[in-house]
């Protein structure tokens, strides 16, 4: 599965151990920076994962920056995209089962290394479970898509 990866200055250090562990785990990793840890815009590394995903050059996508926040908000403005800012491992888990993500947002300045990669790792070890959250997903599309 090929994997799309990128982070503000704030997430810098996160999304290079993140890159790392998924290439260990056997991914495809495309790393779409930011370059240097220079201050820099949030939205613009979010778009850039983002179209990778709704283009279909990448499957998945992991987001990092200071708080996971502003990155997954300005990804979930595109449209396809479901980007869960994450904290947790059980969220995490869910975000794949129940809604789908298709992204996963961390916050540098919010885990330590340890449990983000615990993180990424039950966010990549889920899948969507269908069913009843099927027509729940089908319609934030619907939302997005002003058809609701
Ligand atoms: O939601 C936004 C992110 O957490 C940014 O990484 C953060 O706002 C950057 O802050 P600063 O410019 O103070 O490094």
């Amino acid at each position: 599965m090929r994997v799309a990866v990128g982070s503000d200055h704030g997430g810098f250090n996160l999304r290079l151990v993140i890159k790392a562990h998924l290439i260990e785990r056997g991914y495809e990793v495309v790393d779409f920076g930011v370059e240097c840890k220079e201050s820099c815009d949030y939205p613009d590394y979010a778009l850039k994962v983002a179209s990778a995903i709704t283009s279909g050059d990448c499957e998945l996508g992991v987001l990092v920056c200071g708080t996971g926040l502003g990155i997954s908000i300005a990804a979930n403005k595109v449209r396809g995209i479901i980007a869960a800012p994450v904290s947790d491992t059980f969220s995490a888990e869910m975000a794949r089962k129940h809604n789908n993500a298709n992204i996963i947002a961390l916050g540098e300045r919010v885990v330590g290394e340890g449990l983000a990669l615990k993180i990424i790792d039950s966010f990549f070890d889920a899948s969507f479970e269908g069913g009843r959250h099927e027509g729940r997903v089908d319609k934030i599309r619907a939302i997005e898509l002003n058809n609701l």
